[in-house]
């Protein structure tokens, strides 16, 4: 009898607890799931507007996207502190790196997405429905990460067409989404883009979204993202064996700030002994 009556006491002790966990599960997931709804409607919205205004695939089509995806950072409490715009204001093309945390990037991205920029994407989000299609419109650029003789052709291609039609090209060069409280090792496609077309290199770093947006706690509320884009880094003097050095110097400068902004002490690392 005893056994039941702990039974009891456990259960009613641990009951709201448990169901606190399960709605705060279920409120996480329900966020996500309405982000993604929102991303596929506000694509087929934006899909007509970019086939009416300019007809096809272009990078014009970028400005209508980022217009659209401007209004979503209301909807979930997210506001932007951005510092050192200006340091986009160079002439002709570049490639940006910046970290990345999680799908609610595409907001930080477009918030402050400069004119004839197109991404480097994997090519599932080809796939992703009406999203797909508006990313296809924008002129991104998709990626087989499995076959990386591939990736590494296309983007040897990408260095003429930037040059061609003076194109920004922004490359998450962690190379997948990473909400770990620190930076991935940085891939070096973006380092050999920027040497193959010759143009400089803007780092953009975001803030930690750990204190608002976790996976693991199945946390997602507001909050603020600082954002900081870094003065360019001029290549013009470097040679193809210069580029793991350029990879190295780019992830601790990136780092340093990405500490800085996060508001957490920082603790130098080698990329090359970070690599998983
Ligand atoms: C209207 C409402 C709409 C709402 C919806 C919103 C829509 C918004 C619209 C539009 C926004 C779209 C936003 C999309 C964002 C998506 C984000 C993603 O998908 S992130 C995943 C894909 N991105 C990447 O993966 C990064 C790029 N990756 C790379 O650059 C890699 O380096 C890659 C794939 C080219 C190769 O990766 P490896 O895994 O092989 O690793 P490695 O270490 O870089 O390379 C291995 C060896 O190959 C050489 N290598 C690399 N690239 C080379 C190259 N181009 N040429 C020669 N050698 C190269 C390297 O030097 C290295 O050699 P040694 O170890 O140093 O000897
Ligand atoms: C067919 C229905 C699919 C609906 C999906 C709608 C989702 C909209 C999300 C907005 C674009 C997000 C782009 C993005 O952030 O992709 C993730 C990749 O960067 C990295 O991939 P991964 O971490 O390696 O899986």
């Amino acid at each position: 009898m005893d056994v039941w009556w702990a039974l009891l006491y456990a259960m009613l002790l641990l009951g709201p607890f448990l169901l606190m966990q399960v709605s705060s599960t279920f409120k996480f997931h329900f966020k996500i799931f309405s982000y993604c709804i929102l991303c596929l409607t506000l694509s087929a919205l934006a899909v007509p507007v970019c086939l009416l205004r300019n007809g096809g695939r272009t990078v014009d089509n970028m400005r209508i996207i980022r217009a659209f995806v401007r209004t979503m950072k209301y909807v979930y409490g997210l506001r932007f502190q951005v510092k050192g715009l200006e340091n986009f204001e160079v002439d002709g093309p570049c490639v940006i790196i910046s970290n990345h945390q999680s799908i609610l990037d595409m907001m930080g991205l477009m918030e402050i997405l400069p004119d004839r920029c197109v991404q480097i994407a994997k090519k599932e989000l080809m796939f992703a429905g009406s999203v797909g299609l508006v990313t296809y419109l924008g002129g991104v650029i998709y990626i087989n990460r499995k076959r990386t003789h591939d990736a590494k052709s296309i983007m040897g291609g990408v260095a003429q067409a930037m040059t061609d039609d003076n194109l920004k090209v922004w490359v998450y060069p962690e190379g997948t989404r990473n909400n770990s409280g620190d930076l991935l090792p940085f891939k070096k496609g973006a380092f050999h883009l920027a040497l193959q077309a010759k143009v400089p290199i803007i780092p953009v770093v975001y803030s930690s979204f750990t204190s608002f947006y976790d996976k693991k706690k199945s946390l997602f509320t507001g909050g603020t993202i600082k954002v900081e884009v870094l003065p360019k880094i001029d290549i013009s003097e470097l040679q193809e064996e210069d580029i793991a050095g350029l990879t190295e110097r780019c992830f601790n400068d990136m780092r340093q700030v990405f500490f800085r902004l996060s508001g957490k002490p920082y603790t130098p690392i080698k990329q090359s002994s970070s690599r998983q």
